[in-house]
């Protein structure tokens, strides 16, 4: 295909975010009100959110088996490693939050304990209520099959949650950021992702071609393109966070350098990542992905939002609990309030055809979520990990019929707030918030990158003016002065 279409536009310093206004498309909602509404009102609430014990703390297998292939990478440098915390360590762990599964469980509704407050009601006869609720071994072996092919069927990925190899980590210990990890490796999973993993357009012009190209996406039904578009925005926010947090410098310069090296946002690998041509021009529709995305997972915090305000977020400190409460109560008061949300009504509408799209759907999120254990970087799979299993808690709150009217379980449960039907493990909430706390963080990083590119323009338009010095900034954010030059730069797609 025609690459010398892209490669001729000479590359301007901030070509990256001229495209990246107005309609996002597959919704009625625009990029402007989302970056004025996540800047402004979600990200302060969202980064103090998760700083909050209940979300700092994710449980993970990062020691699981890649069941597709053997592991053949290492971690590029130091920074890929993970302090992982003892059990003692964990808020509430010795009161034994890890317990509450079996406490909050349905069955305890039926047990005799759970019943006994109906005892004393002259108006109930006992004898005449009796209920046989008999059920042969044989049968109740067969009822948990079930159970397990129910629930199954509701799951978009993987729990790690009950694994014995299992360990806490801190996230605010392994902050997301640049690890070094590229090549072949991670190569492969993005490319097993988007070739085996993602739908593609039945008529690919370009069999070869592992990535799905932008103009090729209308050739889709809206479900498979909205599968794409939430896997390409996550790769985006992924990659938004290595650039902005970059290593700059490994080892102290002067002496006031921190021993961990100095971290920060690298423009040239920002433009090299996202640059229309530097990309095929795809760099943009990648970026409007990540907006696309983010509209997705606050729906579905909309939509899960009156379960999600009746949860507990126990960690055992009354106040920090209290205070958490309030917090996420306070959030999703906001998150209610966006004009435009998006709308899922309109996908898997139609008979069969539809179901067995979605069942497609599900399985294939289902594989991605189990190739993050092939991921070669144990920071890189913390988080790719967290926020695909934040991802696929969305997608089922979004797609399953259960969740279609979430308030009911939790109103009608005659007993206490522990004991409503539980629909979302702790994990599955941890991942859900904190997912979304990096897209939001992701869409306010692009934000700092559009005045560093602006302020970096004027630099330039100065110097060339008055051949003045430049700015030591730049310098310090690894900018270089010639930053790419039309037509002599390799398009990265499909590396
Ligand atoms: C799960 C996971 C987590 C990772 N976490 C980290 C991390 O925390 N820190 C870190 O430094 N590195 C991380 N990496 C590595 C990082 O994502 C890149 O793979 C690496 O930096 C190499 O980049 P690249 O330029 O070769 O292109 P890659 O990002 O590897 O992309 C491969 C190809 O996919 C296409 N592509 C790129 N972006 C998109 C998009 N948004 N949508 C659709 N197609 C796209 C392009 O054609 C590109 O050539 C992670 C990788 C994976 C798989």
């Amino acid at each position: 295909y025609d690459t010398e279409l892209y490669e001729t536009k000479p590359c301007d310093s901030n070509v990256c975010f001229e495209a990246l206004h107005g309609a996002l498309g597959d919704c009625s909602c625009n990029v402007d009100t989302i970056d004025y509404f996540n800047n402004v009102k979600i990200f302060p609430r969202i980064q103090s959110l998760v700083s909050k014990d209940y979300f700092r703390f994710y449980k993970v297998n990062l020691k699981k088996e890649c069941p597709f292939w053997a592991d053949d990478s290492r971690c590029a440098i130091k920074y890929c490693h993970i302090k992982t915390c003892t059990k003692e360590s964990v808020p509430g762990y010795a009161n034994g939050y890890e317990n509450e599964h079996e406490l909050e469980a349905p069955a305890v509704k039926y047990t005799k304990e759970a019943q006994s407050g109906c005892s004393n009601d002259p108006d109930l006869d006992l004898d005449l209520g009796y209920l046989n609720t008999t059920i042969s071994a044989a049968s109740q072996y067969e009822i948990a099959k079930w159970k397990a092919h129910d629930e199954s069927l509701e799951k978009f990925c993987g729990n790690d949650d009950r694994d014995a190899e299992a360990e806490y980590v801190d996230l605010s210990l392994n902050p997301e950021r640049y690890t070094g990890y590229k090549g072949p490796s991670a190569h492969r999973i993005w490319r097993s992702i988007y070739q085996e993993n993602c739908f593609r357009p039945k008529l690919n012009p370009y069999e070869s071609f592992p990535y799905v190209l932008s103009t090729d996406l209308s050739n889709m039904c809206l479900e498979k393109r909205v599968f794409y578009r939430a896997v390409s925005g996550m790769h985006t926010s992924i990659n938004i966070h290595l650039c902005s947090k970059y290593l700059l410098s490994e080892k102290s310069v002067g002496f006031a350098a921190p021993p961990e090296g100095e971290w920060g946002p690298n423009i040239e690998e920002f433009q090299r990542r996202f640059d229309p041509s530097q990309t095929l021009g795809e760099g943009p529709n990648w970026l409007k992905n990540l907006y696309f995305v983010y509209l997705l997972e606050m729906r579905a915090l909309a939509k899960a939002g009156p379960y999600l305000e009746k949860e507990e977020y126990y960690t055992g400190n009354p106040t920090e609990d209290e205070e958490t409460r309030l917090a996420i109560r306070n959030m999703l008061g906001v998150i209610y309030t966006f004009p435009d949300h998006f709308n899922e009504s309109s996908m898997f509408s139609g008979g069969s055809q539809a179901a067995n799209l979605k069942e497609e759907f599900r399985e294939h999120f289902w594989n991605i979520s189990r190739i993050m254990d092939c991921v070669g970087c144990d920071k890189c799979k913390l988080w790719g990990k967290l926020q695909t299993q934040g991802l696929g808690t969305a997608l089922k709150i979004l797609f399953s019929a259960t969740w279609d009217n979430p308030e009911s379980d939790a109103e009608q449960s005659p007993l206490s707030l522990r004991h409503r039907v539980q629909r979302l493990q702790r994990t599955e909430i941890v991942a859900l918030f904190n997912a979304f706390a990096r897209l939001s963080n992701s869409i306010r990083e692009l934000e700092n990158f559009r005045i560093l590119l602006n302020s970096n323009k004027q630099t330039n338009s100065r110097q060339n003016t008055f051949g003045g010095p430049r700015d030591a900034v730049d310098n310090k954010m690894n900018v270089k002065k010639e930053q790419c030059t039309s037509g002599g730069s390799k398009p990265r797609l499909g590396s």
